[in-house]
């Protein structure tokens, strides 16, 4: 569960004066996430998702995760729209953190996705890079090969303690991306964190998709890689072609992949499995005390890496165009 701050009923009552949401019922931490403090909030005006933003987003990010969310959401894609407060504000504080509320979406997410699953996360993804081919904010991707390299100097000296020769094996693999990394691909706004417990499904709607504290500018087939990853692997860590295949169909169905974009997903999904291998380290080595969060396994985006690096055509994702 990630909730970092505690939440006292005074302060949250103070922060509601501020909107026209009439006053709380309840306010529940959120059992899932592990980036930032969620609550699920009921007030006489409805549910919504209140957030205190912690750590790893930056502050002065904020208005371009919360605009971006905007504009997705009045280009029909299904996510979340922030609350204004009174001052027609969406951005706040509370308990020393920036905080903001953003409407409550319906849906289950999916911790055992089936191929109808992929498929309608690639369509989604599909639409929304299009949704947002005209938002005009940008944010460089601090998780892409610099940041890979500040995240690695930053846990390298500990990696051996998950699995010994990791240190070794991270560095090479590192020296290599930096070296093949490519330049010429199409750019847009990504999500960068579509993993399943990010995409709420309701029967007959499109997903909804929350969680755009990673989204930044950057290679639109990246995105794609990253749900590769995140969707397409089986519990006993097996690659599933199937939904592999149903993934990047429906995603080139509703956005057209160019040939160097798909000749260059095995890199691109070699760096992305690298990205989440590399946070999810740090967060392993260095959990805070007194926090209710429960970090995810770095050594699975080891072994998906290792699978991405015997890849040399999508033809070995089950897909062949
Ligand atoms: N707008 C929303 N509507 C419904 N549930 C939400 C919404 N935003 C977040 N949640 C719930 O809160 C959980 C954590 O939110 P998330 O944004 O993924 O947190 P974090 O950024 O900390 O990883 C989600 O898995 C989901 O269950
Ligand atoms: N998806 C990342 C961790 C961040 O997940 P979030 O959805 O909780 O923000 C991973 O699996 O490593």
């Amino acid at each position: 569960m990630a909730v970092y701050t505690d939440v006292p009923e005074d302060d949250l009552a103070r922060f509601l004066a501020a909107y026209d949401l009439g006053h709380h019922l309840t306010c529940k931490g959120i059992a899932e996430g592990v980036e930032n403090s969620n609550f699920l909030l009921r007030t006489e005006g409805g549910q919504f998702i209140l957030t205190l933003y912690e750590k790893r987003v930056k502050r002065e990010s904020l208005p371009y995760f919360l605009g971006l969310m905007e504009h997705a959401a009045e280009h029909g894609i299904t996510c979340p729209l922030p609350v204004k407060n009174r001052d027609g504000k969406v951005l706040g504080e509370l308990c020393g953190r920036p905080a903001a509320i953003v409407t409550f979406l319906d849906g289950i997410s999916r911790r055992r996705p089936t191929v109808e699953h992929a498929a309608q996360v690639g369509d989604a993804l599909a639409r929304f890079h299009n949704a947002t081919f005209e938002f005009q904010m940008c944010r460089d991707n601090d998780l892409s090969l610099e940041g890979w390299q500040r995240l690695a100097d930053g846990a390298l000296d500990r990696a051996n303690e998950v699995r010994t020769g990791l240190a070794n094996a991270i560095a090479e693999e590192l020296s290599y991306l930096s070296r093949n990394w490519p330049k010429t691909l199409p750019k847009g706004t990504i999500h960068a964190d579509l993993f399943p417990d990010n995409v709420l499904f309701v029967e007959g709607r499109a997903p909804g998709l929350i969680d755009f504290y990673f989204a930044c500018t950057d290679i639109l087939a990246y995105d794609l890689s990253i749900c590769l990853n995140a969707w397409c692997f089986e519990p006993d860590h097996s690659y599933n072609a199937t939904k592999g295949r149903a993934l990047l169909a429906a995603y080139h169905a509703a956005r057209p992949l160019r040939e160097d974009e798909i000749e260059a997903l095995p890199l691109l999904a070699r760096g992305s499995a690298m990205r989440f291998l590399l946070t999810r380290l740090i967060d392993w080595l260095s959990v805070p005390t007194g926090a209710l969060v429960q970090p995810k396994d770095p050594l699975e985006y080891w072994r998906k890496l290792r699978f991405h690096q015997t890849v040399n055509s999508v033809a070995s994702y089950g897909w062949e165009i």
